[in-house]
This record gives C-alpha cells, structure tokens and sequence, in this order.
C-alpha cells in the first residue's frame, strides 16, 4: 500500500469535480472531524483536478490542476479517485495511478464492468486497492453486502433496480402520467443520469452494474457483453396502466440467477406484483434482493444516484483503505471482488434459454374471433393465458379499428415464446409489433 503507516495523514487526489466529484469534496471537507475521529487519521484532500477549476479553490491550499495525469504522477498523492466518468482518458489514468503505487476510489461502473479484469489484474501485482463501491446502486453498500456480509454464503439470485434514471422516469410516468423526454430532462438537471443518458434508458448503465454484481456474487470474472440489455425508452403509460390493472408494476431490473443450466445475466423492463416490496421502490431509490443459501433473502435499498448519497459510498471506500493502511494484519488486501480466485466452470447463458412469464400487448383488429385465434396460436406453442385484457378501441386505433389486447402466459422457455410472437405477428389479425414484457416472482422460491 502506498501510504506511509507511521503518517497520521492519508493524502487524496480528486480528478473530476462535478455532481460525485463536488459531492465527495464537500463531503470529506464537512465531515473531517468525525471522519478523524472514526479513522484515527487525517484524510486530507491535496490535489484535486478539473477543467473549469472554481476561484475559491485556488484559495484553498490544495493543488490545482486541469490536467488529471498530474494527479497521478504527484508522489503526494496516496489515494486518486476517479470521478471524471468514461472510459478514455479514465482508464490510462486509473492505469497509470496503480503503476505509480497508488490506491484507486472510482464510481466508474462502465471502466469496472469492461475493463475491470484489466484493472484489477494491475491492482493485484502491483498491491494495491482499487474500490467501487460508489458505482453499483449510489449509496447502498451492495459491493460490500455481498463481499463482507454475505461472504459465507452461496447466492443463487439476485435482482435489483439498479438505474435511478429509469426508476425515477417510470415512477412519474406511472404516477403522474408524464411524458418520457420531459421526466428524463429532469433527472439530467437532478444530477442522475450519465453524461450521455441513453446509457440510463437503453439499459447500459443497468447491464454495467449486473456485470459488476454478479462477478462478486458468483465469483465469475467480469462479463459486461454478455449481459442481455434492453432499457425503458419502448415502455407506454398504456403498458404502466395495463400491468397495473392487472396487480402488477413495471420495473426496469438486473437480474441474475445461477441454474443448471448456467447463469442468467440480463436487464429488462419487468413486471414484478405490486405485493412485492420492489415495487414500492419509486423514484431515484435503488433495491437488490439478494438471495443465499444461508441467509435467506436480504434486501438492500436507498438512494442510487445524487450527489449526496453517492459521496458516501466514495468516502466509506476512501475510508476502508485509510482503515487498511492502519491495520499490519490487512495491508493492502482489501480484495477488490468479493471472490480472490475466480470460477471460470460457469457458463452465462443466452436470452434463449432462458424461462419466464410474460405479458404480452397485441394490437388486434377488431374482428369476431381475433382472441380465438391468437390464443389458439398459444396453445399450439403449449402457451397458457393467466389473464387478459381487452379494452374498446381508442383515439388513431379507433380509426384504424385496433384494439390492444393485453395477456399474461404461463411460464415459457423464450425460444418457444420468440416462435410464438412470432407466428402471432405473421396473422393477419395483427397489426404491427407484439410488446414483450417479463415477469419476475419475488415471492417464495426467489424471495
Ligand atoms: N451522478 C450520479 O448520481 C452517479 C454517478 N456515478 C459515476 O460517477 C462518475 C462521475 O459522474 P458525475 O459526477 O455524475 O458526472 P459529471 O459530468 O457531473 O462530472 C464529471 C466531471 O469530470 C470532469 N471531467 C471529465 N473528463 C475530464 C478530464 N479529462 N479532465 C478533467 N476533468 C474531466 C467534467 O468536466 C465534470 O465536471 C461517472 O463515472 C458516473 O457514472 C456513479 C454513481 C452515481
Ligand atoms: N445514472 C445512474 C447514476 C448512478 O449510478 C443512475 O441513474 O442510476
Ligand atoms: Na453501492
């Protein structure tokens, strides 16, 4: 570990200075007393980098650069934390501060989850930390549940919203009957959504975050492309409305589950009871169900994006190393997955294999015999119809004489429901694309 053992002091460097960055400077400047008190050392704030640096900063003593390689090259530097978000110029300055001996702090999820294998690979020749718990779920301590609190188990199943961009767009959608582009601009000025924001809608930031969970769940390396992603920006009020009718909420989760099959690894918009506490789950807050093998079912929630809460989990990181560096019997191997040796005996299985119930919207002509029709084509596929929906025509669909019919099935391989959709779409009954939703129990078996 970089930091010198006898020094009372442990010596920060700041690159990236905007919603976390500006959260995590307040953040150690307002807290420095506790912080002392709780560490039994000064965490000091020596260099901070940013391309607009604010008057006031000059004024402060702490050094001040534009350029963030400064940061990593400065021998006073003990700990870089990365806030300056993507991959490039991220990763060559994450790289370069654990080839100069330093420990890394990062809410980056996009550089862990695709070049975290890299990274960490680095950190562990070289000896030192890199940290991220900032980057999965704002300030829910999920990374270290799961390596720390859950370490005896085996975990079978985790789900979890993990975008607050998209909860929060759902939630006002649902709630408040608003439009999407309206909601999403929003949340930018809230200081919630990445930089280029269809990462949030698209699912990306999502599928970053799985990639990360799983790995310290199953102990498998970091697989961000094999993640199966599909974000909110297709969902309706109408498909809020219609699930609602029928007991449900839409949610956009990361889901992964080992079977024996393999591991399920996706994101999606999925219909979860509204019994369920994770459907309760509104706005900007954050939830993971975690299920293990001796444990039971935990759940995790609190706030997934914002300033504030996101510093925290910065500082906790800032703070475990400080910690570590204290302590002779830790050193410098604060791990950073939850696993040291990794399985690779897993394999990650394709959307196709995997099993679900779905909800299905199928904009039908309004015919005599339409419903006959389609939920013989489900039958034919061994496709079994919990519930429907089926609602008079409205608006451009009266004209045209469409009338949506909405169904839950039964549980289906989604190779056979992708043959079925599509035998469904091929009748001339059927206008248009079939909207998919999943379905995902949080009751019994899953938690
Ligand atoms: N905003 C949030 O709620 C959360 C953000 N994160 C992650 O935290 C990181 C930072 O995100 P935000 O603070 O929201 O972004 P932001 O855009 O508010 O802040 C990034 C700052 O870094 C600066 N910057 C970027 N490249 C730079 C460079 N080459 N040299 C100097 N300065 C540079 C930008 O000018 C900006 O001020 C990202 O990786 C993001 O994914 C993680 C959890 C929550
Ligand atoms: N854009 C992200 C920020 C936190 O990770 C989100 O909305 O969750
Ligand atoms: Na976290």
């Amino acid at each position: 570990m970089s930091q010198d053992r006898n020094k009372q002091t442990l010596r920060i460097g700041i690159c990236g200075l905007g919603t976390v960055g500006g959260g995590t400077y307040h953040l150690l400047n307002s807290k420095k007393t506790e912080i002392t008190r709780r560490v039994g050392m000064d965490l000091d704030i020596v260099h901070v980098a940013t391309r607009h640096p604010a008057p006031e900063l000059a004024k402060s003593g702490i050094r001040v650069s534009t350029n963030v390689f400064d940061v990593a090259n400065d021998p006073e530097v003990d700990i870089l934390v990365e806030l300056i978000g993507g991959y490039e110029p991220a990763l060559e300055l994450v790289l370069l501060a654990i080839a100069n001996g330093k420990n890394v702090v990062t809410a980056n999820k996009a550089l862990i989850a695709v070049h975290g294998n890299t990274i960490f690979e680095a950190a562990r020749k070289k000896g030192v930390v890199v940290s991220y718990e900032s980057a999965v779920a704002g300030g829910i301590p999920i990374i270290k549940a799961l390596r720390e609190g859950l370490a005896a188990n085996s975990i079978q199943w985790l789900a979890g919203i993990i975008n607050g961009t998209s909860n929060y767009i759902l939630t006002e959608m649902g709630e408040n009957n608003r439009d999407f582009p309206d909601v999403l601009k929003e949340a930018q000025q809230l200081g919630y959504a990445e930089a280029d924001p269809t990462f949030d809608v698209e699912g990306i930031d999502a599928a970053h975050k799985l990639a990360i969970l799983a790995s310290n769940a199953f102990g498998i390396a970091l697989q961000f492309e094999r993640v199966f992603t599909e974000g909110i920006s297709h969902i309706t009020t109408g498909d809020i409305a219609y699930a609602e009718e029928l007991g449900y909420r839409i949610k956009h989760l990361g889901i992964t589950r080992v079977t024996e099959l393999g591991i399920e690894l996706r994101v999606h918009p999925t219909l979860v009871s509204e019994q369920a506490l994770i459907a309760n789950v509104n706005g900007v807050m954050n939830a993971v169900v975690v299920k293990g093998d001796s444990a039971g079912s935990t759940l995790y929630y609190g706030a997934g994006a914002g300033a504030e809460a996101t510093a925290s989990s910065v500082v906790a990181d800032i703070i475990d190393i400080a910690r570590a560096g204290r302590d002779e019997t830790q050193g410098a191997s604060i791990p950073p997955l939850a696993f040291t040796a990794l399985r690779n005996d897993l394999k990650i299985l394709d959307i196709t294999e995997i099993e679900s119930e779905y909800y299905l919207r199928i904009s039908a002509r309004d015919r005599v015999g339409v419903f006959a029709k389609i939920s013989q084509v489900l039958t034919h596929y061994g496709i079994n119809i919990e519930a429907v929906i089926q609602k008079e025509p409205h608006g451009s669909d009266l004209e045209k004489g469409i009338v949506p019919i909405v169904l839950l099935t039964s549980r289906i391989n989604e190779a056979a429901m992708d043959v079925a959709i599509a035998a469904l779409e091929a009748l001339e009954e059927v206008d248009g694309q079939i909207m998919r939703i999943r379905v995902e129990q949080f009751d019994g078996e899953n938690g």
